[in-house]
């Protein structure tokens, strides 16, 4: 998804930097007594460079006028002392603030995890990889960087630069104002600046996301690529994108040229003329020569305080930018985990009263895709079914129809928008989350297995045993799923699999899945398609074991092929948004004419060959 297509949620509507910044406050609230501390050490660090000025003047206007070659070693011992002492506070204030600022980041990171854990289907179907994978790694590394520098340096250089500005004027008046004067161009300069700057770093970090995002694509999607020779038109959307992100580090680089440009020369031409004045008065006899190089060197030492300014500031946007982009996240709503009551709606049957049957029943259901055209017809309108309890139902319907739509309204991986659905008569709405998921497992098509070993992979779906059940269920899944293959893997059920792991064949992936939706003995078996990389024959060992096994679990499966349905004890047609029929397999090719279309191929089945 390109940057101009990111979800912006309303919450991106543009604050200020500072209001932005303020809200890593409660992140900055554990460690800030360290984070004073270093602040403070850095003041005293930076106060003590201006101190060496003072000793200048007193080595100039005395030991060197007076021809005292003791003073001026001493002097000299002064402004080396002084140097170190700077030296080591500064190096004090980088170990105070190293370790409780990575800490920061990493409690950012793992909150931002645990969010993007809880935020619903529907905002992982809006949100590119690539953006939120940029938020957990550049943008928190920003806020890092800016919480251990230009927060603290702006602080440090603020203080450091009013008081040099104090000693200066303390020094001379006219000389001391003089300096001052470049002071309102800069600032106003500065504003300017920060609105522009912050446009192109907003467009820059969310560039970067598309290019994570690019990259992702490409790695996950490789052997297509190759397959399909697309090496070269993948290079070029890459370079496309590749250059436009560096056409906004450019603009940022040009705008950040043009600031410190006029950070810089401004006060270096204040500080010409004060030489200028500064020397005609010295040969006027109306200023001492000492006090004119300390105030030279007074203001030589915020140079640097002065010009870092620019790149403090720039940061500082960068960072502002940053956040804003983590709480775009962060403030997205998560899926409750309590129940919220489902409130009783006039002419929905049964409404607000348990429904006595048991099994999983859909009443008037009607789902469309929050992010849907506000024109296209909902994907399910009025699904009315009743899955008996300890059945198996298979569901089939044309490419499209929305099964899988379906079969993730059981689990509440999406919201249904009307109607109901009941799991022993308890509305799946009025249970939480956490019970509703334990007693619903579920199998898709495209099975994803984690970078662990396999039984880590598959005792995922049994949260909460331990031990030698442990063992005894996963030896029991991988028998139902027809999974005996792990035995012959390099080291069993111990072999890595997944992304840094081992790779499986799709059906061996799909057998690992299956294993996993019913290693934890689930009420409710909701399945899509589990089976379909599976020949034949592992197909019907698979359903009669599972038959076997999980006697007492009531089933939904999406089918495509006629060997699955056979298998069911019905089949539920879902046509138009809606079940169009329920039956046995035989009646339904009998009495419906979508059905026998769809089926056509089960004329071909030796069972129906026979008839
Ligand atoms: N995240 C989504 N946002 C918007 N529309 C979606 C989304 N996912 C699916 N759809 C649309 O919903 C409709 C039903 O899709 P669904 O995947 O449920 O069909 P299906 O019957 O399972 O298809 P298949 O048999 O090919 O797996 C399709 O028109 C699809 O384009």
């Amino acid at each position: 998804m390109p940057s101009d297509l990111i979800p912006r949620d309303g919450a991106v509507e543009r604050s200020p930097a500072v209001r932005t910044l303020l809200r890593l406050w409660p992140y900055l609230r554990p460690v800030r007594a360290r984070w004073f501390a270093a602040a403070v050490v850095a003041i005293v660090a930076s106060l003590t460079s201006l101190v060496i000025p003072v000793v200048l003047k007193w080595m100039v206007d005395g030991p060197i006028a007076d021809g005292d070659t003791a003073g001026v070693w001493l002097g000299a011992l002064w402004v080396l002392l002084l140097g170190l002492a700077e030296a080591v506070l500064f190096g004090l204030r980088r170990w105070l603030v190293a370790r409780p600022l990575s800490g920061v980041e990493a409690r950012m990171r793992e909150a931002l995890y645990q969010r993007l854990q809880r935020l619903p289907i529907a905002f992982h179907d809006r949100w590119a990889s690539g953006q939120l994978l940029s938020r957990a790694t550049t943008d928190l590394m920003m806020v890092r960087m800016f919480l251990a520098f230009p927060l603290t340096f702006l602080l440090v250089n603020g203080v450091t630069i009013l008081a040099g500005v104090v000693v200066m004027l303390a020094m001379d008046l006219t000389l001391g104002l003089l300096v001052l004067i470049p002071v309102v161009p800069v600032i106003l300069v500065c504003t300017v600046f920060e609105k522009r700057f912050s446009e192109a770093s907003r467009a820059a970090q969310d560039q970067v996301g598309d290019v994570t995002t690019l990259v992702e694509e490409s790695v996950l999607g490789i052997r297509v690529i190759k397959g399909f020779g697309r090496h070269r038109s993948q290079a070029r959307a890459f370079r496309e994108l590749t250059h436009r992100l560096r056409g906004t580090e450019l603009r940022k680089a040009r705008l950040l040229g043009a600031i410190m440009t006029v950070i810089v020369t401004l006060p270096e031409l204040a500080i010409g003329a004060c030489l200028v004045l500064g020397s005609v008065r010295v040969a006027d006899g109306t200023l001492s020569a000492g006090t004119l190089v300390a105030f030279l060197s007074t203001a030589l030492a915020l140079h640097w305080p002065i010009v870092s300014i620019g790149f403090l500031l720039a940061m500082s946007q960068e960072a502002a930018t940053a956040t804003a982009r983590y709480f775009e996240v962060m403030d997205t709503e998560p899926e409750s985990g309590s129940p919220a009551a489902p409130a009783p709606a006039a002419g929905r049957p049964g409404a607000g009263a348990a429904v006595k049957e048991g099994g999983l029943r859909l009443e008037g259901v009607r789902f469309r895709y929050p992010d849907a055209p506000a024109d296209a017809p909902p994907v399910l309108d009025g699904v009315d079914l009743h899955v008996r309890p300890g059945e198996s139902l298979a569901l089939v319907g044309v490419t499209g129809s929305g099964k899988t739509t379906l079969t993730a309204l059981v689990p509440r991986l999406h919201e249904i928008t009307e109607g109901r659905i009941t799991l022993d008569g308890v509305d799946i709405t009025a249970m939480p989350r956490e019970e509703l998921r334990s007693r619903v497992a579920v199998a898709f098509e495209d099975p994803i297995l984690f970078s662990a070993t396999v039984g880590e992979n598959v005792l995922m779906g049994a949260a909460g045993r331990d031990g030698a059940e442990d063992a005894g269920a996963l030896e029991r899944a991988l028998g139902v799923a027809q999974a005996g293959f792990v035995h012959a893997l390099p080291q069993g059920v111990d072999t890595q699999v997944g992304e840094q792991g081992l790779s499986l064949s799709g059906g061996q992936r799909q057998r690992l899945a299956l294993a996993r939706a019913v290693v934890g003995r689930p009420d409710f078996l909701v399945l899509d398609d589990p089976l379909s990389a599976l020949d034949v024959h592992t197909e019907a060992a698979v359903e009669a074991a599972l038959r076997e096994v999980l006697a007492d679990t009531t089933a939904l499966i999406v089918a495509h092929r006629p060997s699955t349905v056979l298998l069911a004890d019905r089949v539920a047609l879902l046509s138009g948004g809606r079940i169009a029929a329920v039956g046995s397999h035989h009646e339904l090719l009998r009495t419906n004419a979508e059905y026998a279309w769809l089926m056509s191929g089960a004329a071909l089945e030796p069972e129906e060959a026979r008839r």
